[in-house]
Parts: structure tokens; sequence; C-alpha cells
């Protein structure tokens, strides 16, 4: 479970303070899929990576499995499996390759990694690319790679950064199916997209951001309701206050 209380991030830019995140409370439970929807610039990247120990916040607590991400980020981290928006991947190496490092890193045995690898690669349909070098590999494959690296260590949390950026229909549909079997799973899932529809279709809960705060939050069929609108976009661009930047 994923706690954020008051989470505050400014950055001075020449003389100038960018309040990109200005006061972000939010709970991701287990076995839930949490989306952060919100325009571009809304301050969605800038609050994961508060919760994935990448930042650290201007003010404001973040809390893994009850462990203070703040304060115990290495403890933090061993809960966690992360998609970073640039996914970062190591081109020299083989898929499998950039998996297994990641394992070790995080302190698993050989025959560990290559079971765990065997059960990603069949549920992220990536058979066909695994002992390929990565240079070269599609956006949608580089993804898969990144996504199954964020996930060698079985962790009970994960936070994805608009997982399905950049793929095309068949691999969306792979993507979200792999989310819900997350969340089958019991994990915690937070991911971030600005494709309301997306967000719609998979989320059970739903955080509106927007100018670096929380606009509303709730199933879907809360935003609507809270909006006064049967319309989810509707509802959506109402909360926002623009329809700027909502759309893929
Ligand atoms: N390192 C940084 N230095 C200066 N400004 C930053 C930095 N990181 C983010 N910002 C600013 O903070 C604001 C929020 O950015 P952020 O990347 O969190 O938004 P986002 O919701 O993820 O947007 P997008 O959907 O476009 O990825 C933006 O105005 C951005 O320019």
């Amino acid at each position: 479970m994923i706690i954020a209380n008051d989470l505050h991030k400014s950055f001075k830019v020449k003389k100038e303070l960018v309040n990109a995140v200005n006061g972000v409370s939010l709970e991701a439970p287990d076995g839930q899929i949490t989306g952060l929807l919100g325009p571009n610039g809304a301050g969605k990247t800038t609050t994961m990576r508060m919760l994935y120990t990448l930042m650290r916040p201007t003010s404001g607590t973040v809390t893994i499995d009850g462990i203070d991400a703040i304060a115990n980020p290495i403890e933090a981290r061993e809960r966690l499996g992360v998609l970073p928006d640039a996914r970062g991947i190591y081109k020299r190496l083989t898929a499998r390759e950039n998996i297994e490092y990641y394992g070790r890193l995080n302190g698993m045995n050989d025959a560990t990694i290559r079971a765990r690898i065997e059960t990603l690669a069949d549920s992220l349909e990536m058979r066909d690319i695994l002992d390929r070098r990565t240079e070269g590999f599609s956006q949608g494959q580089r993804t898969k790679t990144a996504i199954a690296r964020a996930l060698v260590h079985d962790p009970r949390n994960v936070i994805l950064d608009e997982p399905t950026n950049g793929l095309d229909v068949m691999t969306t549909r792979a993507m979200r199916e792999f989310l819900m079997q997350m969340r089958r799973e019991g994990r915690c899932v937070i991911f971030s997209s600005h494709i309301m529809q997306e967000v719609a279709a998979l989320c059970d809960r739903i955080i509106i951001i927007a100018k670096g705060r929380v606009m509303a939050a709730g199933t879907p069929d809360e935003l609507r309701a809270l909006a006064g609108n049967d319309n989810l976009e509707d509802a959506f661009v109402k909360l926002i206050g623009t329809e700027e930047g909502l759309h893929a």
C-alpha cells in the first residue's frame, strides 16, 4: 500500500520557482489499480518520482507498506517495482540480461531469476525478444523489457509512468490485461496516463491532478456523480477545468 501526505515539490529554474506539486495526498490500496490522470505538466511524473524515492519532496511524507520512504529509501525500494518515464534499458544487453541484472541487484539467486523471467516472459508476451540485444527495440519492446525488469523481484507495489505511451492497439490491450493480472495478484498498482478512456476502463480509483494539485479523487462512478455528469469525458473536463492536454 502506498500513502502520500501533502507532497510538495518546487524547482528553482533560473530565478523563478516552479511549483510542480502543490500538496498532493493519495492512498493506493493493495489489490487495486489507482490511476493518476491529468494533462501535460500536471505534476504526475514529479509525484511518482517522489513516491518511488527518486526525488526528495520539498515537504510531505510517503509510506510504502508502512515504511517511511524518505527516511528508509532502500527498504522502501525493495517493495517497489518502477517503470520510470525514461525507460533506461541497457542497449548492449539482451532483454534477458537487462532483467537478470536487476534481479542480481536485488540479491536474487540465479535459479529464482530464471524462473521469474519465465513467468514474466509469458505474461508480457515477450518470449520472442528475450535473447535479442535491446538496441533497435521498438518502443513497445523496450517498455515490456523495462516492466519485466521492474517486476523481477516480485514487488508488492508497482508504479508505472505512462505504461501504454506509444504502444499500438494490440500491445496496449496486452498491457491492460497485464495490469489487471497484477491487480488479481493483490498488488498495489499506480499508473499515470493522460488518456481518460484508459484510466476509466482500468482503474478502481482515479486521482485527477492538474496544476500540481488533486482536483478530485474517487471511483469512475463517484467522479461522474461529483461532476454531475453521466459522461465521464465531460466530467473530467469539468473537474480539470480545461480540455487541454487530456487526449492522446
Ligand atoms: N527537474 C525539473 N526542473 C524544472 N521543472 C520541472 C522539473 N521537473 C518537472 N518540472 C516542471 O514541473 C511541472 C510538472 O511536470 P511533470 O513532468 O510532473 O508533469 P506530468 O503531469 O508528468 O506531465 P506529462 O503528462 O507532460 O508528462 C511542469 O511544469 C514541469 O515543467
